[in-house]
């Protein structure tokens, strides 16, 4: 437990050696912000909508949208709840925390396997299946007391928004209404606390990765993010109470290679913690779920991408990857087993 960062970096003058990272994983690379990158307003046209969402999935992988229907007050309680979460006492804290990320609800620090790794990530996360609510909800934190029902309330705003973004991204590649519905019946919550870093130039808070889910809904309270595109990092610019909406392999896949999975990294800073709560959707590995590219989006000038597969078994294969700690490809490695 003393191994978490924000139970022990307060007031840390220098990075402990176990934390810097060796020069070709530091981002030091030179990054700008990205001002071309959507911000959708969902309460506009949604013919309109439609098509700035879908030729966002083409270039980027990635857009933010504002007015997308979950309260401000839903998303500041949030934040709220998460600082003090993160600063609770240890105690407090002891009955969900484990070594290493594991089914169910875990507090756990740093990358999937503390233990095994030569050097750490500046960074802390809660993670925890978020639906069914009554079914997940008593394995999630008891403190603070009001954890269950004001992140419950957030588990329903936010499924509703991103299913309400699922349709729109499905009418933009002429998909039927509920197309993804199949392919996103997991939703699993992850809060990342990255504290402040005495040198952010020589730690990291998360690396370079693509999600291996459906689709990705991201709440910042501050700048952190980077995405890699045209060869370069860029960081997204933090827009308050907008999500960030980021495509994961499933997506690529599912759309037989016409949208972006993107690849994305959490770099610190040096003056206050930065918090992410994101919450993805995918496919359920129980269920034995088989995906592969629409049957609408294969044709003859544009052939199927894909082979069909089992998520369980890509997601074996993702993990197996980024245990071995192989930087994560920017053409999907991890789908190339069924790239035809
Ligand atoms: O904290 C961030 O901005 C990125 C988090 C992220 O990419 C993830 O949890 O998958
Ligand atoms: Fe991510």
């Amino acid at each position: 437990m003393a191994l978490l960062v924000s139970s022990w970096s307060n007031g840390v003058k220098s990075v402990p050696k176990d934390y810097v990272m060796p020069p070709e994983r530091r981002a030091i690379d030179f990054v700008t912000f990205c001002k071309e990158i959507p911000v959708i307003n969902l309460q506009n046209d949604q013919l309109e909508i439609v098509q700035q969402i879908l030729k966002a999935c083409q270039e980027y992988g990635l857009f933010q949208v504002i007015n997308h229907g979950v309260s401000d007050k839903t998303m500041e309680d949030m934040m709220a709840l998460y600082d003090e979460f993160f600063n609770l006492p240890v105690e407090d804290k002891l009955g969900v925390y484990s070594e290493k990320p594991r089914k169910g609800c875990t507090l756990y620090t740093s990358g999937l396997e503390y233990p095994k790794e030569d050097v750490h990530y500046w960074k802390d996360t809660l993670k925890h299946p978020c639906h069914p609510i009554d079914e997940h909800s008593p394995s999630w934190p008891d403190k603070p007391t009001r954890y269950k029902e004001e992140v419950g309330r957030y588990v329903v705003e936010v499924r509703k928004m991103g299913f309400k973004i699922l349709d729109l991204i499905a009418k933009g590649l002429g998909l039927n209404e509920g197309y993804f519905n199949g392919v996103s019946q997991e939703h699993t919550m992850a809060i990342n606390r990255y504290p402040p870093c005495p040198d952010p130039s020589l730690a990291m808070g998360i690396a370079g990765h693509n999600d291996p889910n459906l689709i990705t809904f991201l709440q910042q309270d501050r700048y952190g993010l980077q995405i890699h595109k045209d060869g370069k990092w860029m960081g997204v610019d933090p827009i308050p109470n907008a999500f960030v909406v980021n495509l994961g392999y499933q997506l690529h896949a599912i759309s037989n290679g016409k949208l972006k999975v993107v690849e994305h990294r959490g770099v610190l800073n040096s003056s206050a913690s930065r918090t992410s709560i994101v919450t993805f959707f995918g496919p359920n590995p129980e269920l034995l779920t088989v995906v592969e590219p629409a049957k609408e989006l294969v044709t003859s000038s544009n052939p199927q991408m894909f082979k069909a597969y089992r998520y369980n078994e890509f997601i074996a294969n993702y993990l197996a990857l980024a245990y071995n700690r192989r930087p994560s490809s920017r053409n999907g490695s991890a789908l190339d087993p069924y790239r035809l």
